[in-house]
């Protein structure tokens, strides 16, 4: 199987979670296939090369799973972008909506120096609404957003649309 049949076939669909009408992309089985999970940080940090990037930014919760052994092996520095109230220093903060209701993210101020090139990972894309406020972030903080990684895309809720020019990259598109 290559890759793209591999993660269609780890990633389970579960029917009305969190809430009635949406169908929740999980991604835990993925996740304990080693060679399913090698496969997609392989893939994207083969997509965009060794030293393109200064710091890679996962998003709380999925999005760090993917996003440390990313810049492990990208040999890029990591910081977290995280749900409000769980980073202890001073924080830029956005809210947004997404599928299955509102969130308020934050990262912290002095996590970029001027310039630095970041790329943005999480897991799914869906109404862009995440990806929208990460990306805002980093810009608030000095980092020049060179892109967003995902592993699935959920084109049917438009996130492509919301989220302005930003280079999307993901490697299944449902
Ligand atoms: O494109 P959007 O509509 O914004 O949705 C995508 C986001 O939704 C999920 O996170 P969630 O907030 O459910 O957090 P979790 O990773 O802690 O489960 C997912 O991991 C993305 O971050
Ligand atoms: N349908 C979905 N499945 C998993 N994560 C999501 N984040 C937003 N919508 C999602």
């Amino acid at each position: 199987m290559d890759l793209d049949g591999l993660i269609r076939d780890r990633i389970r669909d579960v029917v009305d979670y969190p809430k009635p009408g949406v169908v929740f992309k999980d991604i835990t089985p993925l996740l304990a296939d080693h060679v399913a999970f090698a496969g997609v940080v392989d893939a994207i940090v083969n997509h965009h090369g060794r030293g393109t990037v200064d710091k890679i930014v996962g998003i709380e919760a999925r999005g760090f799973i993917l996003a440390a052994p990313i810049a492990y092996h990208f040999g890029a520095g990591f910081v977290p972008v995280r749900k409000k109230g769980k980073l202890p220093s001073a924080t830029y903060e956005r809210s947004y909506d997404l599928e299955y209701g509102t969130e308020t993210i934050e990262v912290h101020a002095d996590a970029f120096t001027p310039g630095e090139r970041v790329l943005i990972v999480d897991d799914v894309l869906a109404t862009g609404g995440t990806a929208r406020a990460a990306a805002d972030l980093v810009a608030r903080g000095g980092g020049d957003v060179v892109g967003l990684s995902v592993l699935m895309e959920l084109s049917f809720l438009g996130g492509r649309d919301r989220i302005g020019n930003l280079d999307v990259h993901s490697l299944v598109t449902v």
